[in-house]
């Protein structure tokens, strides 16, 4: 694990597949969504995220991104409807976002980048016992991807930003209870959907990727105190974390689908 952390921080995108060769696998992620291209599929249900604030437990610099990381012993907080079925257990969630607000997001739709983007992470807890195992399976994880759109400053994002200053150094957490991430959703849960991997290695194509239609607002200088993270830890010279987006990879035939 510290080969492949200490790999990712000297090592961009493009180094990836020479030590995870499922970097050029046929169901990678981030995609660019030709919305021309998409298939309307009436089988798919609407999204039902059910989450209990009781659930957030720490906020947290990885060294990759800030995450918020949830209790997911039990059923809380989860996902279920959408393309999904069983129940998806909520575990975490997180940004990625660039250096200017021009590029940041990791999906693009008709190749336009929005400024950022949120993560919440999911596994199959009816078919696996923990989130290691589940990320392992083909359909072992529901990862909803949320846009963040340069316009307004976004009340509820303060939630996560007044926090920053506290998680500056990698490896920093602090105490983060009391939350519900249904808060950063757009008032619509329309998606589009398609069988993709993780974005950030090992890489594993585990993800039933859930991607909202409608995006929510970030200002810039909530994601300026994004791009104030540091990458690297207390002994080592600070460099910041001022983008962390992998970008759209080959569709290699797959469908995208909308609800
Ligand atoms: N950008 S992404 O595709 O949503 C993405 C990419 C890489 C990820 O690694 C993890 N690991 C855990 O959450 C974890 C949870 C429990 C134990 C160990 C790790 N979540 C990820 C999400
Ligand atoms: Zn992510």
């Amino acid at each position: 694990i510290q080969f492949r952390l200490l790999f990712q921080c000297v090592a961009g995108p493009a180094h990836w597949k020479e030590v995870f060769p499922v970097a050029n696998g046929d169901r990678q992620s981030p995609i660019d969504i030709k919305t021309e291209e998409t298939k309307y599929d009436p089988s798919l249900r609407p999204l039902n995220p059910s989450y209990d604030p009781a659930s957030a437990k720490i906020i947290l610099n990885n060294g990759h991104s800030t995450s918020v990381e949830f209790d997911d012993t039990v059923n809380k907080s989860v996902l279920t409807g959408g393309p999904l079925s069983g129940t998806y257990r909520l575990r975490q969630i997180h940004f990625h976002w660039g250096s200017n607000d021009e590029a940041g997001s990791e999906h693009t739709v008709d190749g336009m980048k929005y400024a950022a983007e949120l993560h919440v992470v999911h596994w199959n807890a009816e078919k696996y016992s923990s989130f290691v195992e589940a990320a392992s399976q083909s359909d072992g994880l529901a990862v909803m991807a949320v846009f963040l759109k340069i316009g307004e400053c976004n009340p509820q994002l303060n939630k996560i930003t007044d926090r920053l200053d506290t998680i500056r150094i990698k490896g920093k957490k602090a105490l983060f209870t009391n939350f519900d991430p249904s808060c950063l959703l757009p008032k619509s849960l329309d998606y589009w959907t398609y069988f993709g991997s993780l974005t950030v290695p090992p890489l594993l194509e585990s993800v039933i990727w859930i991607v909202l239609r409608e995006p929510i607002s970030v200002c810039s200088e909530q994601l300026a105190k994004f791009r104030s993270l540091l990458s690297t830890a207390e002994d080592e010279v600070a460099c910041c974390l001022l983008r962390n987006f992998r970008p759209p990879q080959p569709l290699r035939g797959r469908e995208v689908r909308r609800n």
